[in-house]
């Protein structure tokens, strides 16, 4: 899994190789690049080797620079004394460039890959392919990655990768044919979005990110679009309480009750909205629900309001600036009416948050809910898991582009939420949160806890309750994101959905630390 915290830019492959261009027109040498690359490799490399008293080490290097790399981590790994093979797919008179250059400083054999004997390894490194990855992997190269993985199944000894898992590709996360499984992965300058993206992800190990010389403003020509979920990346945006605040300054949200059998998901997402620190909040009910929710609620106010007609007329109240609807509606046009009333024009700026049984209600007319979000008093989120998603944006069924490179997750989520005109939350292990203008961001750590009844009823009341308080949507959205992992990583194993609430002050402790 990854480490963070990381720089919060996330690059494409095309990006990466623009910042590396950048800075070599700048007048840095690319050797001088792959040296500092090679040496954080074999730093990683030492360290793992030190600890478990290992000696020997197998590099495999591909036809390009990603080979590069490997060539000179060999040469640093055997002058500290390690007993280094390098083992490459094409020979080394065959490179081109930086890699050729590279491949001349190991004067030691280079045996042929495809044919390399793993026994005794201790530890292999993989430098077979990097962001330079352009089709799927077949022939030698792939029967090679198989043997690879297999011996480290049944061995248990360890990979480092050199700026990806071969096979993985860097823009988008998807596996070109085959992917190491590694168990660290050292990356330059930033990651990339296939480091985080699934499945690349699970084939990365640790990450870890190295300076290699690259400048940060290199970034300005580049403008990324893409950040890691982190708080570096929309901390700035946070509207923490002030001692003066008044109760109303924080926002009021209502939350919206399904019928008397379904009422629990929206008092999940109403108590979320508190504690995430909306200044008060509403359930709206209909009446036969009245008696169910009544008891159940302390801090969360209770009021009703029957129907499209009965949400209209709570919602006159202009402090009220924030609406949530969807946990357990209900599938159908009584669930479109609602919206409709929700997203009804108003005199004063009134944000939405859209979830489960709404995303579902119109899939049958995305239309409908497109010309609602338009006339909408205020930004709208909507929060689709991956089955919602695939309902609600059919449109983009496509998984490749016509050139056969992998659409991403990513690039979806970012697609429909321009199409929408709403921030979009793609929940999923690793959740895509992305906005009209194109900003996007990655969550890099979930926990396998996450996936538990209620769990996205908790993170909509979040949504709601930072948009109360008037953060930025696509800011409000990622944070709520991050805040809703680390509570279910601060509890940990066992977590149900009243835990992550429970644990969200867990989660504000960490987050105000990130900001002082
Ligand atoms: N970007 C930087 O700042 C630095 C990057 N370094 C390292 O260089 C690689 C990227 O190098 P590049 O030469 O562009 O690409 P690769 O080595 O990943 O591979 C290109 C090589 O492979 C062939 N190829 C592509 N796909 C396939 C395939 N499916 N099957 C077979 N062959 C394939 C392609 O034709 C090329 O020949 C980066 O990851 C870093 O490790 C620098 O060292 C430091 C600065
Ligand atoms: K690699």
């Amino acid at each position: 899994m990854p480490h963070g915290p990381y720089p919060p830019e996330l690059l494409t492959t095309a990006q990466m190789a623009r910042a590396d261009r950048l800075t070599i027109e700048s007048g840095v040498a690319g050797m001088a690049l792959m040296e500092k690359a090679a040496a954080a490799i074999a730093a990683a490399a030492t360290a793992f080797l030190v600890k478990t008293a290992g000696r020997r080490v197998l590099v495999l290097c591909g036809p390009g620079n990603n080979g590069g790399d490997g060539y000179v981590a060999a040469r640093m790994l055997r002058s500290q004394r390690f007993k280094v093979r390098v083992a490459a797919l094409v020979p080394p008179e065959s490179l081109r460039g930086d890699a050729r250059e590279a491949a001349s400083t190991w004067d030691g054999r280079v045996e042929d890959a495809t044919s390399c004997d793993f026994t005794g390894v201790d530890l292999v490194i993989d430098a077979l392919f990097g962001t330079g990855l352009a089709r799927d992997i077949d022939g030698p190269a792939a029967v090679l990655i198989e043997r690879l993985n297999a011996w480290r199944a049944e061995t248990r000894q360890k990979i480092i990768a050199v700026d990806i898992p071969s096979g993985v590709d860097g823009t988008s996360g998807a596996i070109r044919g085959v992917a190491v499984q590694a168990d660290s992965t050292v990356t330059f300058f930033r990651l990339k979005c296939g480091h985080l993206l699934l499945p690349g992800r699970l084939r990365c190990g640790a990450i870890s990110c190295a300076h290699i010389g690259i400048r940060s403003t290199v970034l300005q020509q580049i403008a990324p679009q893409t950040f890691v979920n982190e708080p570096d990346a929309w901390g700035a945006a946070l509207r923490l309480p002030s001692v003066e605040g008044h109760k109303y300054a924080r926002g009021h949200a209502v939350v919206v009750s399904g019928g008397a059998s379904h009422t629990g998901a929206a008092r999940l997402a109403a108590t979320a909205a508190l504690r995430a620190g909306a200044g008060l909040v509403t359930l709206a009910t209909p009446q036969d629900a009245v008696a169910v929710n009544a008891p159940a609620l302390t801090s969360v106010m209770l009021r009703v309001a029957d129907g499209p007609a009965g949400l209209s007329a709570l919602l006159e109240d202009r402090r009220k600036n924030v609406v949530a609807l969807g946990p357990a509606l209900g599938v159908g046009e009584d669930c479109c009416a609602l919206v409709e009333a929700a997203l009804a024009p108003s005199p004063e700026p009134r944000a939405a948050v859209l979830d489960a049984d709404v995303l579902t209600s119109f899939a049958l007319a995305p239309e409908r809910l497109k010309e609602a979000i338009a006339n909408a008093p205020g930004p709208v989120v909507l929060t689709p898991h991956g089955g919602e998603f695939a309902r609600l944006f059919h449109g983009q069924r496509w998984e490749r582009t016509l050139s056969g490179a992998p659409i991403s997750k990513l690039e979806r989520t970012r697609d429909a939420a321009r199409e929408v005109g709403a921030v979009i939350v793609f929940k999923g292990p690793d959740t895509v949160v992305a906005a009209p203008d194109g900003r996007a961001s990655i969550l890099p750590h979930a926990t396998p806890w996450l996936a538990t009844a209620g769990s996205g009823d908790v993170l909509t009341g979040i949504v709601a309750g930072l948009l109360a308080q008037g953060m930025e949507p696509f800011a409000a959205a990622s944070c709520a994101v991050w805040m809703h992992a680390a509570a279910a990583e601060d509890f940990g194993p066992g977590l149900i959905a009243d835990d992550i609430i429970n644990h969200l002050p867990a989660a504000w402790r960490r987050l105000t630390a990130t900001q002082s």
